[in-house]
């Protein structure tokens, strides 16, 4: 459903070419859960911001369902580590907005907005401003604004990042229920092997600057997931085949800084 051709992205500084990603391509199916991780500055969140439309690439083509991307578009959502919430319009005021263009009636735009506030567990909180929530709660207002308008893909760039272990793990079994029940395809951005596994249909790594694939790693654990997961034997050894990929990349990419 989306397909990622030959992304390659290259920054310019100090009139100097950075290449920064090198012909990334991927498919990823309808109701795929797929991560990407890799080491610090291998150009994850640039390979976000391309699939958002915040960012053009230097050569390559995005297509969901065979048309090429040309911007941001309704067709995703996107939710950043950043609590980026209004911090003046309450929880209920900040999902809404995001339905602000759309031409769907007001009783179904409520209608809307009081379900995803269910679906993430805020009911009773719809009068908050965002300054009175907790850093988990802020995170599941962005992901209820995200989804609001129904997008085919979720973009989440290290939406967790921010949050203590217990929220943390509290928040992914959320996000995998609202996965289930909304039929969403997921792109998710993290440093965390755990994470990305416990979350995840498949696992990319990319290779350190620029940005390579560098390992494809199917996730074939039953769902529905528990959180003891990750103690099961299945579960480490996929996290040991993950560690040693981006191990090998670190000390690729501190060798090349060495040299350079
Ligand atoms: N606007 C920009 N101008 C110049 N260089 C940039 C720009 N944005 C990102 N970079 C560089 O591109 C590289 C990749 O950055 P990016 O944030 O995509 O990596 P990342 O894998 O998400 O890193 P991290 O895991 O540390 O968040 C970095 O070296 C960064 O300095």
């Amino acid at each position: 459903m989306l397909e990622i051709d030959a992304i390659s992205k290259t920054f310019t500084v100090d009139r100097k070419a950075v290449p920064v990603l090198d012909r990334v391509s991927l498919s990823v199916a309808e109701n795929e859960f797929l991560s990407i991780v890799g080491t610090s500055g291998c150009g994850k969140s640039t390979l976000l911001n391309i699939l958002a439309g915040l960012e053009d690439a230097s050569d390559g083509t995005v297509r969901i369902d065979g048309r090429p991307i040309r911007g941001p578009g309704r067709d995703r959502g996107v939710v950043f580590q950043g609590y980026s919430l209004f911090e003046w319009m309450t929880v209920e005021g900040n999902i809404r907005f995001a339905l602000e263009k759309s031409d769907l009636p007001a009783a179904e735009k409520s209608e809307r907005v009081a379900h995803f506030i269910a679906a993430v567990g805020l009911r009773g909180f719809e009068r908050a401003y965002p300054a009175q929530l907790s850093g988990g709660m802020r995170q599941r207002v962005a992901i209820a604004r995200a989804l609001v308008y129904r997008p085919r893909i979720l973009l989440m760039d290290e939406p967790f990042g921010a949050l203590d272990a217990q929220t943390r793990g509290m928040m992914q079994e959320l996000l995998l229920q609202v996965w289930e029940d909304h039929k969403v395809t997921v792109i998710f951005i993290t440093h965390d092997v755990d994470e990305a596994l416990f979350l995840s249909d498949r696992v990319v790594v990319l290779a350190a600057r620029p940005g390579r694939i560098r390992r494809e790693i199917d996730v074939p654990l039953p769902r529905p997931r528990a959180f003891d997961i990750v103690t099961e034997a299945p579960f480490m050894a996929l996290k040991r085949e993950i560690l040693t990929e981006i191990r090998a990349e670190t000390l690729r990419a501190m060798g090349q800084e060495a040299g350079a």
